[in-house]
């Protein structure tokens, strides 16, 4: 088996040392010759770079080379795989994208409603960037993008990169959800088929087989009906959020209870309640500020401090083997299926060619071969249009510096709907995002000036 040069753009992220451990976990499903980490930030960085290089000491020593750069060229020369996980604007403005429309009685989440919009709106500039940057040095690593809003960035990357076979767009949350499937079958979550259609982080499995082709899915349902549904990942299943959020999908079940939602569905199904729950100084980035921000900083430092693992638990999660597993198809064409993000032509046959759908797909050396998901009825169809609506207008939006568009989006989005409240969100993110879009607010200014 090659091994691969890896590259984590973004090592500074909350996620790497999870990365890591689950790396060490799947060394024998993708092994690797080298693991460069690259990031803007030089600081955040180091400290995850320094406490990873003694966990690669310890549990890795037959990794030829660990390295952790700003420097584009050292990064990804090379590379076979660049792994890209960056967050522009960092929690701060994530807390910023959550608190500004809950001020206005909307939704405040990372990826849906309107803080989707604005860290979409910031991060397709950088991934633009990035992934050039990549295509520079590497010509034919493969990308396999999930920083978010996934949907957005993947739409705004078929836009600029339409022939690039090799950028793949990936997020974790159905096979998390699958890991709890797993739990309530006694089976291991990459011994479970699924069948699924929507777009990133809007969408429903239809089907749950395993490998030998039997069907579990009245069994989950069932289960879920009687004795609800619970995180099982090691990374979130004492979370008292994703707790909450995992309950719900036991209330979606029986609003609708053809499909198994996704656990996103909650912002768009019953937004008035998330609204109502939230607790305006204590969102979610302020959670993460405190939670798993801190104590992955605390592990580092203790690592760093001991220069060894002995005072330190270290857990592999969902969010890292997914995508290995999904690295290791590609590299390796194992030809598994996992739930990806592609090009819908024709896949669901009532859906534009041009959507960016999330379904499952067979992985190859050649790329994603997704299968067919065929016409979806009245119900799934409306919903996803208007949320699909919303994601190409952020996209316009972005490219156009368009405050119009982005208005039009966000009255399009199931979170906000009225016209008034969009303007005045709106007006309170670009005044908020002022460093990131000086186009679109020097365009505002200027239009409004005439007006
Ligand atoms: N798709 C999914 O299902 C999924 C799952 C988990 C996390 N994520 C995403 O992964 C990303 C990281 O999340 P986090 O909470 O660890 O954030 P974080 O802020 O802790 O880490 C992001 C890192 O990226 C760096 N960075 C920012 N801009 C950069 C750029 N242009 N080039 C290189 N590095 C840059 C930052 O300095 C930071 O170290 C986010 O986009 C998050 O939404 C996605
Ligand atoms: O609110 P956060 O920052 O804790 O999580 C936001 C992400 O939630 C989903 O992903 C993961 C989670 O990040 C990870 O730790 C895993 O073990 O469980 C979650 C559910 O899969 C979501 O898919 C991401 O897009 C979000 O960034
Ligand atoms: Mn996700």
């Amino acid at each position: 088996m090659k091994k691969q040069n890896l590259v984590v753009a973004g090592g500074g992220s909350t996620y790497t040392i999870g990365m890591i451990m689950s790396l060490i976990a799947e060394k024998e499903n993708f092994p690797l010759k080298s693991i460069t980490f690259y990031d803007t930030n030089e600081d955040r960085q180091q400290k995850v770079a320094e406490a990873t290089r003694v966990i690669l000491r310890e549990k890795y020593p037959e990794l030829e080379s660990f390295s952790y750069t700003t420097d584009k060229e050292k990064a990804f020369t090379d590379a076979d795989f660049v792994f890209v996980q960056i967050r522009t604007g960092g929690l701060a403005m994530r807390e910023q994208d959550e608190q500004i429309p809950l001020q206005h009685g909307v939704v405040g989440q990372e990826t849906c409603g309107p803080g989707g919009m604005a860290y979409g709106m910031r991060s397709i500039g950088d991934m633009i960037e990035l992934v050039k940057d990549v295509r520079h040095y590497a010509p034919e690593a493969w990308i396999l993008n999930y920083t978010n809003p996934a949907a957005i960035v993947a739409e705004a990357l078929r836009r600029e990169f339409n022939n690039d076979n090799k950028i793949l767009n990936i997020c974790d949350m159905p096979a998390a959800i699958m890991v709890s499937y797993a739990g309530i079958l006694g089976k291991e979550v990459f011994d479970l088929v699924p069948e699924y259609f929507g777009l990133n982080h809007f969408g429903w499995f239809t089907k749950i087989y395993d490998k030998e082709g039997n069907d579990h899915t009245d069994t989950i349902k069932n289960a879920i009906t009687k004795d609800g549904f619970m995180p099982e990942d090691a990374e979130i299943a004492n979370d008292p959020n994703w707790i909450k959020t995992f309950k719900q999908v036991e209330r979606m079940l029986n609003d609708f209870p053809e499909y198994l939602p996704n656990t996103y569905l909650q912002y768009y199904l019953y937004p008035q309640e998330m609204v109502d729950k939230e607790e305006a100084g204590n969102t979610r980035a302020r959670q993460v500020i405190n939670g798993r921000q801190k104590r992955v900083h605390e592990l580092c430092d203790q690592i760093i401090a001991d220069q060894s693992l002995e005072n330190v638990e270290l857990e592999v999660d969902i969010h890292g083997r997914y995508m290995i597993r999904v690295a290791a198809s590609l590299a390796y064409h194992n030809c598994d299926t996992f739930i990806v993000m592609v090009e819908n032509n024709g896949i669901i046959s009532n859906l534009p060619d041009d959507a960016m759908v999330e379904v499952p797909a067979m992985l190859t050396k050649q790329g994603p071969k997704p299968f067919s998901v065929g016409p979806i009825s009245t119900f799934y169809k409306g919903l996803i249009e208007g949320q699909l609506a919303y994601e190409k207008l952020v996209v316009d939006a972005f490219y156009e510096n368009s405050y119009e568009k982005a208005m039009q989006a966000l009255t399009l989005n199931r979170t906000v709907v009225d016209a008034p409240v969009a303007r005045q969100i709106l007006d309170d993110l670009i005044e908020a995002n002022r460093d990131y879009w000086p186009a679109l607010v020097a365009r505002k200014e200027r239009e409004f000036a005439i007006n």
